[in-house]
């Protein structure tokens, strides 16, 4: 006893049980919304085991009547005891069918709670993590969660049901019997507590393993390209050989625990039926009990050391479903994004949309987690009709302007507005909240899978055939599209391929457009076009009546002299150049 004491204050200093007691209060928060369907699944098991135990009393008395220990009606038994293993049939299988529904829709409901969550986590604490990583934690934890808690407290209740029904009956007819059907149960006892350790660790590096295992395939499957042009499918498919290596070792490693626990539950099973056999052949012999009743003793012990072996498996899942649960932990419970000026900020943009919005950002200072520090006392403004431009040198800060502006980032200090009114005096703070306000065409294809009027109602589901012309026009798109044997409706395949990399940022551009957001980012979005192009575009959208607000990164100094104010970020500053130093980039370039 005092052993034992010792053994769980050394758990709770090392933290393992009260992480344990937090996970499981995090799953008792979701599970406690499906207790209806855990009362129905309960109830099923209840009544599925009800119906064998029925099965194995009117067996003994099918058997009694035969071998003559007992009068009575041979049909009407024997009919009731089909009639028994058809309900046994019907009630298993209907009980199976309710499992699943249930678990597809509380597995559904969980994943779309959890991806909600995470796609309102800051963005910073998420880049942390390989998004193979998130994937299967998102996808295999979340499942593990929903189908755990489905089954996990329904099961305990139906499996001790099962045990305690079966064992009451046994006892009923002959108590020494039980003692020979719970023979397995010390040694279950013995066995478990190093074989809860080693499962603890099992679990954690299988899914550990599982998140390396994805997070290659999904970069490998997405950079095919890359990896032809560098030659390097010899390293890749050497790599992969060893991370399979690795995952074989792991598995066989715990297939050998496993094979060793079920060998031993196996020869300890033998042991017990065999002494049931033994024991029940005797009583026989010995006049004390029937043929009838040591059929049903037979069946009963299956009964319950099955529902022992049941209930010793829980734990295992017990420990599965924490590992997850910390997992998903992990992630839902990084910082979140404040949506709380969302009323503000409609009421906000119903008020002064018509006019349009720009931003100002005053004595910005912004380092990142990491300790790269970007920017310090920077400024920047930006309003309606101008075109602004961000230049400097690669690594500088232009990116993580945008981001700022997003509000994927939050500065350490400085105040930034998102302004309208004639002399921009109405104000609303920046935040998560005012992210509507924006499109943003980062650097890279964006496009999706589809058709190119599909991209385009991505965006803006109710938007005509002519709207979106009308914005491809404005992009410079339409001249190509309009060659397409398809136009509009033109597949686009994964990642905008069928396309080349200036119409893909062409189309992109389009899409933005489309949105008509008051303030457009482009972070190098036309870096792929030909001068001549990237100045059109701008032109057209520096043109459009619409009230837009455009924010443009870019290394090609060609475009400056069309853009309303040139940023040069430089020494964690924003600096207005003049016309000279704008005049002086594009001789130099
Ligand atoms: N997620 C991040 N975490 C930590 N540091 C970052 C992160 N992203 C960028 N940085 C660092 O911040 C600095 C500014 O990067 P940023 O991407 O904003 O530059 P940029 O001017 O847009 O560069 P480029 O012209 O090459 O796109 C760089 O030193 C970069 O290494």
């Amino acid at each position: 006893m005092k052993n034992k004491l010792q053994l769980i204050l050394k758990y709770l200093r090392q933290g393992t049980l009260q992480k344990m007691w937090r996970q499981t209060l995090w799953i008792y928060q979701y599970g406690r919304r499906y207790w209806k369907s855990m009362i129905l699944y309960t109830l099923l098991g209840i009544t599925g085991s009800c119906v064998s135990l029925v099965s194995s009393l009117i067996s003994k008395d099918l058997v009694d009547i035969i071998t003559g220990h007992q009068t009575g009606k041979l049909l009407s038994t024997f009919a009731a005891m089909i009639g028994f293993s058809i309900a046994n049939i019907l009630v298993s299988q209907a009980s199976g069918y309710a499992s699943t529904f249930i678990s597809l829709k509380v597995d559904s409901e969980i994943k779309n709670d959890i991806f909600a969550k995470i796609l309102i986590t800051d963005w910073e604490s998420l880049t942390d993590y390989h998004t193979g990583d998130l994937v299967t934690r998102w996808s295999s934890d979340a499942s593990n969660i929903s189908s755990g808690i489905l089954n996990w407290i329904p099961n305990l209740i139906i499996y001790t049901f099962r045990f305690i029904s079966a064992l009451a009956v046994v006892l009923y007819y002959d108590p020494t019997f039980a003692l020979f059907a719970l023979l397995g149960i010390p040694f279950s006892a013995l066995m478990s507590r190093p074989l809860l350790r080693r499962m603890r660790n099992n679990n954690e590096k299988s899914a550990a393993m599982n998140a390396k295992m994805y997070g290659f395939n999904q970069e490998a499957f997405s950079n095919i390209q890359t990896i032809k042009a560098f030659d390097l499918i010899q390293f890749y498919t050497e790599k992969l050989k060893s991370l399979q290596t690795e995952y074989i070792g792991m598995r066989l490693e715990f297939q050998r625990m496993s094979i060793l626990t079920s060998v031993l539950m196996s020869i300890v099973g033998f042991i017990v039926s065999y002494s049931c056999y033994g024991w029940g052949i005797y009583r026989v012999w010995s006049n004390v009990i029937s043929y009838g009743t040591m059929t049903m003793f037979l069946s009963l012990s299956g009964t319950l050391t099955s529902s022992v072996n049941s209930l010793a498996s829980l734990v295992p899942s017990a420990i599965s479903l924490t590992i997850s649960a910390g997992r998903l932990m992990d992630i839902v419970e990084m910082p979140q994004e404040d949506y709380s000026q969302d009323d503000a900020v409609n009421t906000f943009e119903k008020k002064y949309r018509s006019e349009g919005f720009g931003l100002s950002m005053e004595h910005l200072n912004y380092t990142y987690r990491s300790g790269t520090h970007v920017f310090a006392d920077a400024s920047l403004e930006a309003y309606p009709h101008e075109i602004v431009a961000l230049v400097g040198p690669s690594g500088e800060g232009k990116t993580t302007m945008l981001r700022l502006i997003l509000s994927l980032l939050y500065a350490q200090s400085g105040t930034f507005h998102i302004c309208a009114g004639q002399n921009h005096e109405k104000q609303v703070p920046m935040s998560p909240s005012t992210r509507k306000l924006f499109s943003y065409v980062p650097q890279g294809n964006t496009m999706f899978s589809g058709t190119i009027a599909e991209n385009m109602r991505n965006v803006k589901p109710d938007a005509t055939d002519e709207e979106i012309v009308e914005a491809l026009k404005l992009a410079c798109a339409w001249d190509f599209v309009e060659q397409l044997p398809d136009g509009i409706q033109s597949v686009v395949k994964e990642r905008g391929g069928g396309f080349s990399e200036g119409q893909a940022q062409r189309l992109s551009i389009a899409r933005a457009l489309l949105r008509k957001s008051p303030i457009l980012l482009l972070d190098e979005a036309t870096s792929a076009l030909d001068v001549a192009t990237e100045r059109k575009v701008l032109r057209n959208i520096m043109q459009d009546t619409y009230p837009r607000t455009c924010i443009v990164t870019t290394h090609r100094p060609t475009v400056l002299n069309i853009c309303t104010r040139v940023y040069a970020i430089r020494d964690k500053k924003c600096e207005v150049l003049d016309e000279v130093e704008i005049e002086k980039m594009m001789r130099e370039f």
